[in-house]
């Protein structure tokens, strides 16, 4: 594994395809000069374009472009870095690419994410810039590419490593009591040892609300739509979709398979799912695989939206369906569903519920906004950064050890050595966010995920 971070690296840069311009890169430890001399045919000035002729093995220009050369450390891998940026074609790529590799003492294609993992292997971006890079490439959404390029700038990164500070501090203060055990708790209740955590433990909270928010921009909401038969779960994919996405009839049993689309709410992407109407007796073969489809939705759904038909309420037979679905749901968390009241051009909604008529488009809006809230949404909070579920199961497990520091601490003669070792175990999980106590097995998960090239 190792070596392999030795090799000289090479890749097109640019997207597949045909495009304007495209880069072919190489990214080495050692001096690029004689590939540079073979393939360029003169040296380069550092990080200065040059336009030139790019050369095969017989001196035959291959095309016409700018040479770029950045010296280690100045590049993004931090090692030295040829850029050829001819025109892109996705031949005159490969033949780049080729000329490159043959040229070059020991290049070899790039894996995925390779010149990103060079860049944090060499201290120009810490994990969570790097897992950002791969964000704004993957960005979607307009809130979700500033909240990338947030991160890339730091912004998560400069939150944890104020709390990191901190924590070494108190770290500090506890290790050095241990040396004087007689007077262990005096001296860090003089020391403000116990504020110092609680005010700690009060920034972490802050910081684990950001990032919840900006996992919740990166990989959103799965929300699935269920109810009986003919109670407006296609009507209501579409009208969310604003596109007729799913058929609607007035044929109860209409959707037999689950429809799909992502949906985006203040930039929030809502993977939004429409199913086959619930029902117990079908004697159709297709749709009972339908219904079973759509109980497996329900059971993997973040949120579920459970329609009722206002035109239907009070009927015997209808209420006696709904109960069933009810009893079935018992299973689900009550927190995931929200129940949606639709038709109210044909009834009245009970009191405080949510109420919708597709047909007139009344309470779209409403129900808009009781999603995002459902979800956890806060307002477009002003600097939000792009952050992953990984962070957030970091910052939670940094809460609970110091939640159990705390504990510890309070205790009459408290265990000064157990109250160290939890500090220790939040400082290690804080720093899996950044990268500082991070297993090979994490990077290669969290590289292998970007696109070849970057
Ligand atoms: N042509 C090209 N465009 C690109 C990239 C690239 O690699 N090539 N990038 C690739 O993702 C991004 C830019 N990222 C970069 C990051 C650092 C350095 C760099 O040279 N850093 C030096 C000097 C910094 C300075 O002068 O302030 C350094 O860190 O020492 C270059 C590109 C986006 N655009
Ligand atoms: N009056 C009225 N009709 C509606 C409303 N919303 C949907 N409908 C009608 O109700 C019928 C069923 O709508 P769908 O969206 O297909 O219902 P569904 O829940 O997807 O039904 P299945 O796919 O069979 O499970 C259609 O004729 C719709 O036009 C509404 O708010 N008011
Ligand atoms: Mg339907």
């Amino acid at each position: 594994m190792l070596s392999r971070h030795a090799d000289p690296i090479a890749a097109i840069a640019t997207a597949p395809g045909r495009g304007a311009v495209g880069i072919v890169r190489v990214s080495s430890p050692q001096d690029l000069s004689p590939l540079i001399l073979a393939v360029c045919g003169k040296p380069l000035r550092p990080r200065e374009a040059t336009y030139l002729p790019f050369r095969d093995a017989a001196g035959v220009a291959i095309d016409q472009g700018l040479a770029l050369h950045f010296p280690a450390p100045h590049s993004y891998t931090g090692e030295h870095v040829l850029e050829l940026q001819a025109h892109g074609g996705a031949v005159v790529m490969q033949l780049l690419l080729a000329r490159v590799i043959e040229a070059g003492a020991g290049v070899r294609l790039a894996e995925p994410g390779e010149f990103t993992q060079r860049a944090f292997l060499n201290g120009k971006l810490d994990l969570a810039q790097a897992e950002a890079v791969a964000d704004l490439i993957d960005a979607s959404t307009e809130a979700a590419a500033r909240s990338a390029s947030r991160a890339l700038g730091g912004a998560l990164s400069h939150e944890v490593g104020a709390l990191r500070d901190q924590l070494i501090q108190l770290r500090m203060l506890v290790e050095a009591t241990l040396d004087f055990p007689e007077e262990e708790i005096d001296f860090l209740e003089k020391a403000d040892a116990f504020g110092r955590l609680d005010r700690l433990t009060a920034q972490l909270q802050a910081v684990q609300a950001r990032t919840r928010q900006g996992a919740l921009l990166r990989d959103g909401l799965k929300v699935v739509l269920a109810g009986q038969p003919n109670v407006g779960k296609s009507s209501l994919l579409n009208a969310l979709a604003g596109a007729e996405l799913a058929i609607v009839t007035p044929i109860p049993g209409t959707t037999r398979d689950k429809v799909s689309q992502t949906i985006q709410i203040e930039g929030v992407p809502l993977h939004i799912t429409d199913t086959a109407g619930l029902r117990d007796e079908t004697a159709d073969e297709v749709e009972r695989i339908g219904v079973s489809r759509s109980w497996d939705a329900i059971a993997d759904a973040d949120v579920v939206l459970f329609l009722h038909d206002l035109g239907r309420v009070g009927q015997p037979d209808y209420e006696a369906e709904d109960e069933r679905i009810r009893a079935r749901l018992a299973g689900v968390d009550a927190n995931r569903i929200v129940q949606v009241f639709n038709k109210t051009d044909l009834g009245a909604a009970p009191a405080g519920e949510i109420a919708l008529s597709l047909k007139t488009g009344n309470g779209l809006e409403a129900l808009r906004r009781r999603l995002l809230q459902t979800a956890g949404w806060q307002a477009v909070p002003e600097g939000l950064f792009i952050a992953r579920e990984r962070h957030v199961q970091a910052l939670a497990r940094t809460a609970e050890h110091l939640a159990l520091a705390r504990a510890i601490a309070e205790q009459r003669d408290a265990a000064l050595d157990l109250l160290a070792e939890e500090l220790r175990l939040a400082h290690d999980a804080l720093g899996e966010i950044t990268g500082a106590f991070s297993a090979d097995e994490l990077l290669g998960v969290i590289f292998s995920s970007f696109c070849i090239g970057k």
